[in-house]
């Protein structure tokens, strides 16, 4: 059996319990009864039932004694008037069973669902407002870390999203008067009005009528799958993308039974920092024995979330209280050790075999176990999930071991290179070509060698197809340097002639007579450094087999082609080729909260960090363009469903049922540009000591369509300073440049949005664009309004130097 270190395991989960109408304290005894359950956290709310009794009778006495709302003579509605402040006087020691104490660290705070910070009616919104900071404020003091605020309600009659600035505004002022506190908002994954339902006690009911009335004229009962995403992306911009405020996405079947949203919103709430996950019990079923299981699209959906760097925690709403607790309450009581004899419902629960008082938790446990172990790609990339790392410029800079090491840990490209060299050294043979070594050995040289792990896969690759080479490698960087030597003494048996140069100004394969000059003499740039020797004229042959991998981010970001275009001219006229022959950059738009917020925390300290080409191993991001057209994820429970596909699991030396896999709509990526060596269009340079790069001055303008609405936050891998919002059934305009001065290339792009308005009023016209691979709208008859458009920007400041 394989045994897996702890860096392959997948992450284990942190699971907490939820009762929505918790009415025992949480005392530690408590605490201490979920852990020994294996439950992780507890909620707790912050006020008692008692207050929320105080505030209605409040608020009751306050309305009978309030005038009907007035108008001012501009005919506004006088609000302050007819609304007389009411306060609500402090809390008192029977509002509240929350106290500082040991176990306050593994409590999420719940403040209460009954108030409505988005009321119509400015009293009710007010009263809210204050019952929220009592809150928050207490539970700051108590010590509480992370506290649960209940999502807005968005539907007041027939008015929508009215009060959500008041919210916000709300949210805003919690984050500060808690400075220390994590705040997660709850929000359902959809919003469906018609199950936007008021209970008995809350506030929303008691608005006045003379403040309901339709103002946006938005229809009601109406699903919206982005309509809680739209509240969200209000609140948190209101909160400028806060580091301490993230969402608690709650699953339950209320939004629909047993199913989840399509996978555009699942995808959606993906990119967004969801830090805690409510399961409602609502959403299990029961397996052929009667335990609780989750259908296997929810399955799907919590192995993705688990995946992400910040995986977020799981609550487990309303599945049964925290078993022994009334013992422990009961013995605390009474002074009597719950070990001398069993409890009554000990007494019952032991002759019951197997019995498992927390099956909801178990079956979790079990889903933990079963998610897969990280693979090679994930384990290279560990750590550096949406970490924006600054761009390297390895042709001005020289790198460290390190860096190298990370390169060379890639699982693909070296093999790649390894399997391309032989097909080449083959072609050689079967062809029968010439070779520019006078011996008749193909010449090989990798530019840009590094540590030389291309090196070696090149003698490699030679050793396997039985084809000699010349092998030469050519790196700038003096101690990298010193490494290729090494490992020409210790591991290629000195078959390699080194040379350190810029590769730009390397003459080539330095041969004496038709000795090639050895090694030992080339340590550096063999004709800047290294002295003819007297009477000995020497003579520079040709390339055969160019190799180098000098491909960063979008591509380029090292220059291939212009250090490429200094070597060109040593490749053999007639047969010379490159390794790589030809790249591409590609690009796409994202939307990526997280990476904005970092960028814009970078902002404060450094100011052209938005127009910063990061390098990003992108995770909890939205592709905003998608090839394909949306459809629900959810099938009958034992069906994988369309759209979920299976994985076998890791499990400990057993197999196990084969774990969900959620997939996810394929963006549409579009190539910019491309690139191809040698190239033989290098226009004449002229003698004059700056040559002109012109020729690799590229310009695109692409068009994305995009079926969902949502937030454009920057094309993946540059980041813009203003996120670009765009509407359902709109299209992003990408014109991007790379443009260089001769000195030094950068990057300019500009980001614009359109609405498209259908050639018809048939909806189908317009589904059918967004289904097609091709999609220019011109060609469709659409009318394009321009509805947003970003500045022209540029990365000149971070400009890589030639
Ligand atoms: C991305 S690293 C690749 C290293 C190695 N070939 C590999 O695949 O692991 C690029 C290497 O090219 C070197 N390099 C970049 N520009 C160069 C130039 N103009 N002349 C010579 N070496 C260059 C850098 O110092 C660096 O060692």
């Amino acid at each position: 059996m394989d045994s897996l270190s702890p860096e392959d395991m997948a992450p284990p989960f942190c699971i907490g319990q939820h009762e929505p109408n918790r009415k025992l304290p949480v005392t530690p005894l408590v605490v201490q009864k979920a852990h020994e359950s294996n439950y992780d956290m507890l909620t707790t709310p912050v006020t008692t039932p008692y207050f929320h009794s105080r505030v209605l009778s409040q608020l009751s006495s306050h309305l009978s004694s309030a005038q009907a709302p007035t108008y001012d003579a501009s005919g506004t509605l006088a609000t302050t008037q007819s609304t007389l402040p009411l306060t609500i006087s402090p809390l008192s020691i029977a509002d509240t069973h929350l106290t500082p104490n040991e176990s306050t660290s593994q409590l999420i705070g719940v403040t209460s669902t009954w108030i409505d910070l988005g009321s119509p009616d400015p009293l009710i919104a007010n009263i809210s407002r204050q019952v929220l900071m009592l809150e928050v404020a207490y539970a700051a003091f108590c010590g509480i870390g992370y506290l649960l605020i209940p999502g807005p309600k968005l539907h007041h009659g027939d008015m929508h999203s009215e009060g959500l600035v008041y919210y916000a505004r709300a949210v805003q002022d919690a984050l500060s008067t808690a400075p220390y506190m994590q705040v997660h908002i709850w929000l359902r994954m959809l919003d469906n009005p018609d199950l936007e339902l008021d209970e008995m006690g809350d506030l929303a009911p008691l608005a006045r009528t003379e403040y309901l009335h339709n103002i946006d004229g938005a229809p009601s009962g109406k699903v919206d799958p982005l309509g809680t995403w739209d509240a969200w992306d209000l609140i948190r911009r209101t909160c400028k993308y806060h580091g301490r405020l993230s969402v608690d996405q709650v699953v339950s079947a209320l939004s629909l039974p047993k199913q989840l949203p399509a996978t555009f919103v699942q995808s959606r709430w993906h990119s967004e920092p969801v830090r805690l996950l409510t399961i409602d019990t609502t959403v299990f079923i029961k397996n052929q024995k009667g335990y609780p299981v989750l259908p296997k699209p929810h399955q799907a959906l919590i192995s993705k979330f688990m995946g992400l760097r910040s995986a977020p925690w799981i609550l487990l709403c309303d599945v049964g209280p925290i078993p022994n607790l009334d013992e422990a309450h009961e013995d605390n009581a009474s002074g009597v050790s719950g070990a001398d004899f069993p409890s009554l419902s000990q007494a019952a629960t032991s002759n019951k075999k197997h019995y498992d008082p927390t099956p909801h938790l178990s079956y979790m446990r079990n889903l933990q176990q079963r998610q897969s172990s990280r693979n090679a790609i994930e384990r290279f990339g560990m750590g550096y999930q949406d970490y924006l790392q600054a761009p390297l410029q390895p042709l001005t800079v020289n790198l460290e071991s390190i860096t190298y090491e990370v390169f060379e840990k890639d699982p693909i490209k070296y093999e790649w290179y390894e399997r391309a060299i032989a097909k080449a050294l083959n072609d050689w043979a079967e062809q029968k070509k010439p070779t520019s070594d006078p011996k008749g050995r193909v010449v090989v040289a990798v530019v840009g060698a590094g540590r030389g792990p291309l090196v070696t896969r090149a003698l490699r690759a030679s050793a396997q197809t039985g084809v000699e080479i010349d092998m030469w490698a050519v790196e700038k960087n003096p101690n990298a340097f010193v490494l290729l030597q090494r490992h020409n003494q210790h591991s290629w048996g000195g078959k390699v002639s080194l040379v350190q140069s810029d590769m730009r100004s390397w003459k080539g394969p330095r041969r004496d007579g038709d000795a090639p000059v050895s090694h030992l003499e080339l340590l550096q740039d063999a004709d800047s450094l290294v002295p003819d020797s007297p009477g000995v004229e020497a003579v520079h042959t040709r390339v055969d087999i160019l190799i180098s991998e000098l491909l960063g981010s979008f591509g380029d970001n090292e220059l291939s082609p212009e250090c490429l275009d200094g070597v060109t001219h040593l490749l053999n006229p007639v047969h010379g080729i490159s390794i790589p022959a030809s790249y591409s950059s590609h690009l796409t738009p994202i939307s990526a909260p997280k990476l904005h917020a970092d960028v814009m925390n970078q902002t404060y300290s450094n100011p052209a960090a938005p127009e910063t080409p990061y390098v990003v191993m992108l995770h909890a991001i939205d592709f905003i363009s998608t090839t394909q057209s949306t459809f629900p994820v959810d099938s009958p429970p034992g069906d994988t469903g369309s759209n979920v596909s299976s994985n076998r699991s890791r499990s400990s030396g057993h197999i196990s049922p084969p774990l969900p896999v959620m997939e996810l709509p394929t963006p549409l990526v579009q190539t910019a540009w491309s690139f191809s060596h040698p190239n033989r269009n290098i226009p004449a340079q002229p003698l004059s000591s700056t040559a002109s790069n012109s020729h690799n001055i590229r310009q695109t303008r692409l068009t994305f369509p995009c079926q969902n609405r949502g937030v454009c936050h920057g094309l993946a891998g540059y980041f813009e300073t203003t996120p670009l919002n765009v509407p359902d059934n709109g299209e992003i305009v990408i014109t991007m440049y790379r443009q260089t001065d001769d000195r030094k290339v950068w990057y300019e792009w500009m980001v614009e949005v359109f609405s498209l308005e259908p050639p018809s009023s048939d909806p189908r016209q317009g589904q059918e664009y967004f289904r097609q691979p091709a999609h220019q709208s011109q060609g469709h008859g659409y009318r394009r309004v321009r509805v947003g458009i970003s500045d022209l920007h540029s990365s000149i400041k971070d400009g890589c130097l030639m």
